[in-house]
């Protein structure tokens, strides 16, 4: 028996209410294998747990989470108690930095069954590739002087490293794919960094001769992802263009409550981490009504990086099939709630095992 040890951060909001469902959901899908089983281990870590210890997560908390073989996070933030800066850099930007989840990979796909707010969808299938260690998300910076003097500075980072990094693989994963990828730029506004990043993006396509590529400001590229998405196969992008665009990739399947995400730690170093696209969502918390196929979404890129394909494709079969079948929360126009919708991915993954 294949044993995968995983740690659980549900988080703030309604990461608390989409990461039991999800979990339930990887029991479900160990029992249609047989093979293998999930060892589940929670840590509370949380702005919650910020009011009553003054910090995100214990000072050994990474040490903690480093004998795991992968994370599975909800959301994190809760501004009524905590600054979303604070809670966002003292925990999940923490880990993504510390354990070297240097690529944060993001698809978004025509849904079945799923009405997007698009009025041709087309059949579309992207992968954002999100450079997730720099960018725009940089310590180098601050504010100084007061009133009328205040001035507050933020530094991007771009090394070539990273820009590389990101760049390489997004084209390897192209090569799996439908051979294409799109670069997010600005350079005609933003002079340093984004210069730098079209030359590296044009040097490094010479390596990968097969594969056709193609560039946008990214302003473009957002209304393209409105207006023609199924142009697109993979796309690289900073953190901050990266981040947008994927909230955009969310909306037009539908929702950004099915929208997942991994943060992937590429040497192998450490454990990688897996969390849906979407934040806490304060505002419907506690309703029961919080979508929870982001989180299940990743949960099958959990099982693929464990090298689970088929698994991780029955899985989103059966989502897709409940979906279309009806059982929908309201964000996507149904009248579900969280744990129906949870319920419904577990008997079918349970009769799909019945039946083989
Ligand atoms: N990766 C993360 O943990 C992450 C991501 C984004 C935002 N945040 C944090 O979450 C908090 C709220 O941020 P926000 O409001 O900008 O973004 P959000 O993603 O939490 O919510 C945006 C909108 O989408 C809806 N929504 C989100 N997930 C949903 C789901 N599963 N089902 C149904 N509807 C859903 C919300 O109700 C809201 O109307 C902030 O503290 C922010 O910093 C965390
Ligand atoms: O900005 C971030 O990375 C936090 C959140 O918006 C996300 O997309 O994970
Ligand atoms: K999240
Ligand atoms: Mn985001």
């Amino acid at each position: 028996m294949k044993q995968f040890d995983i740690a659980v951060l549900p988080g703030d909001g309604i990461g608390k209410e989409v990461v039991p469902a999800a979990t339930r959901v990887l029991n479900a899908v160990a029992d249609v294998h047989g093979g293998l089983k999930f060892k589940f281990t929670e840590f509370p870590w949380s702005c919650d747990y910020y009011v009553e210890h003054g910090k995100m997560m214990p000072d050994d908390g990474l040490n903690t989470l480093q004998n795991f073989e992968a994370i599975f996070l909800g959301a994190i933030g809760n501004p009524q108690l905590v600054a979303d800066h604070v809670s966002l850099w003292g925990l999940l930007i923490k880990i993504r930095r510390e354990f070297e989840q240097s690529i944060n990979i993001r698809p978004a796909k025509y849904f079945k069954g799923l009405k997007s707010p698009l009025v041709n969808p087309n059949d579309f299938d992207l992968i954002v590739v999100r450079e997730n260690s720099e960018g725009e998300y940089s310590e180098s910076g601050g504010r100084i002087h007061k009133g009328e003097d205040q001035i507050a500075i933020q530094n991007a980072i771009f090394t070539r490293k990273g820009t590389e990094r990101a760049m390489r693989y997004a084209f390897d994963l192209a090569k799996k794919r439908r051979g294409h990828v799109s670069s997010a730029t600005k350079s005609n506004g933003i002079v340093h960094s984004m210069p730098f990043w079209d030359d590296v993006f044009n040097e490094i396509k010479q390596d990968y001769p097969d594969i056709q590529t193609a560039s946008y400001h990214i302003d473009a590229l957002a209304a393209f992802f409105v207006t023609r998405p199924q142009i697109f196969d993979v796309i690289v992008a900073s953190n901050l263009f990266g981040d947008i665009l994927t909230d955009i990739g969310g909306a037009i399947m539908g929702s950004i409550g099915i929208a997942p995400a991994a943060n992937i730690n590429i040497n192998g170093k450490y454990p990688s981490m897996f969390e849906p696209v979407h934040g806490s969502a304060p505002d419907i918390v506690g309703t029961g009504t919080a979508n929870p196929i982001g989180q299940i979404w990743t949960a099958k890129m959990m099982l693929d990086h464990f090298g689970e394909y088929e698994l991780g494709k029955k899985l989103l079969d059966v989502v897709e099939e409940v979906t279309n079948d009806g059982f929908k929360t309201p964000d996507i126009g149904g009248t579900s709630t969280t744990d129906e919708v949870a319920d419904e991915i577990c008997s079918r993954l349970k009769k799909t095992a019945a039946v083989s």
